[in-house]
């Protein structure tokens, strides 16, 4: 017998074992006096053990909006302890003080959403590819409003060949239904998506054409099993169509790099650069630049290698801070800690 949770009710908010044999709910926000989590059911308040609390503790270690956790039986429950994550999204707290943050875990597609009009910036979405990286989960580039637009296809298929090819672009009217249903593979029973995208996106706009889907499929759900009728949903972790669940977190706004990111999104640059006569060469005016000369001859886009440019260095400052505050913490640096701490073998429930 399973103890305390409804493993029904679990998968419509993204968990997709077996029964837990203990009581599991999702976070969905996190508060200065602290959490509140879904059960599947609704959303109830909950405390972090007292261990979360610790000064010292890595804010990786904590709770985070997106997990799953064990609950004790007391009311309010107490957070035991964090289910092993699938994936985890880190960015850097905004402010003067160094910190990561975990925005969001156990996430498999991030949505990326910029609009075809005068908005269109590929270079912002290059900065959401490079903190998705290494997350865990897969990023999807959604270029909206392509029915305000003459040219959607051309800049669709320019970017497609800016991008890597393992990274979907869609071109899509996030007022339109029939539009959306391109996005059906993402948003399969059992996964987790988030929406990311500067303001005037589409990010409302998107969730309420997936949620007005819902609607019609929870009516049908509802004829055939009258337990579904009592779902409760929560702003923070909303039901979708086909069974996915998105999870709407401020954190995801304002996303400033960490220093951990991975630059494999500029793998061929990076491997241009080495071609250079100078070992030390600056890219710049140097005789022999295999960048300058790439770029005369157009093979590489000037402007593309200027935002590779731009983030390298926001990273290694990132890095080198993160450095020193480990160092003045007296911790070194985890090796792979961007790969969504997958091999720390915290205990399965
Ligand atoms: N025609 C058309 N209009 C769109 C599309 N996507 C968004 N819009 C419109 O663009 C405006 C901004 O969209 P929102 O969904 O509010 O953008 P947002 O990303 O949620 O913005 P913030 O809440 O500020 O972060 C609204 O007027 C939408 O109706 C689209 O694909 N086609
Ligand atoms: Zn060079």
């Amino acid at each position: 017998m399973s103890s305390g949770s409804d493993i029904e009710a679990l998968r419509r908010i993204g968990w997709r074992d077996a029964d837990p044999a203990a009581r599991v709910a999702r976070v969905v926000a996190q508060h200065r006096a602290g959490y509140e989590v879904h059960d599947g059911h609704a959303v109830i308040p909950a405390q972090p053990d007292g261990r979360f609390l610790k000064r010292r503790i890595d804010p990786a270690e904590r709770p985070a909006v997106g997990d799953f956790v064990v609950l004790d039986d007391a009311e309010p429950p107490t957070i035991e302890r964090i289910l092993p994550r699938r994936s985890t999204l880190t960015r850097a707290a905004a402010g003067e003080r160094y910190a990561r943050q975990i925005i969001a875990a156990n996430i498999d597609y991030v949505l990326v959403l910029t609009g075809l009009d005068g908005d269109f910036n590929p270079r912002r979405i290059e900065r959401y590819l490079l903190l998705i990286e290494g997350s865990g989960a897969q990023p999807v580039v959604l270029l909206t409003k392509a029915d305000r637009t003459e040219d959607a296809e051309a800049k669709c298929a320019a970017l497609r060949e800016r991008l890597p090819e393992s990274t979907p672009v869609h071109a899509i009217n996030a007022r339109d239904p029939a539009s959306v249903e391109h996005l059906a593979g993402y948003l399969k029973p059992g996964d987790t998506v988030v929406l990311v995208g500067s303001s005037g996106a589409g990010k409302s706009t998107l969730t309420n054409t997936l949620m007005g889907e819902t609607r019609m499929a929870t009516g049908a759900v509802r004829a055939s099993d009258s337990r579904g009728r009592h779902t409760t949903t929560h702003r923070a972790l909303l039901p979708l169509a086909g069974g996915a669940c998105l999870i709407d977190t401020p954190g995801m706004r304002e996303l400033k790099l960490t220093g951990e990111e991975s630059l494999d999104l500029f793998a061929d640059i990076e491997e241009l650069a080495l071609r250079c006569r100078f070992a030390d060469c600056a890219h710049e005016s140097e005789p022999g630049c295999a960048v300058q000369a790439a770029i005369a001859a157009g093979e590489l886009d000037a402007e593309r290698w200027r935002n590779y440019v731009k983030l390298k260095g926001e990273r290694e400052e990132q890095a080198a801070t993160l450095e020193a505050r480990l160092k003045q913490q007296g911790r070194a640096k985890t090796p792979g800690r961007r790969s969504g701490q997958r091999g720390r073998g915290r205990d399965e429930v």
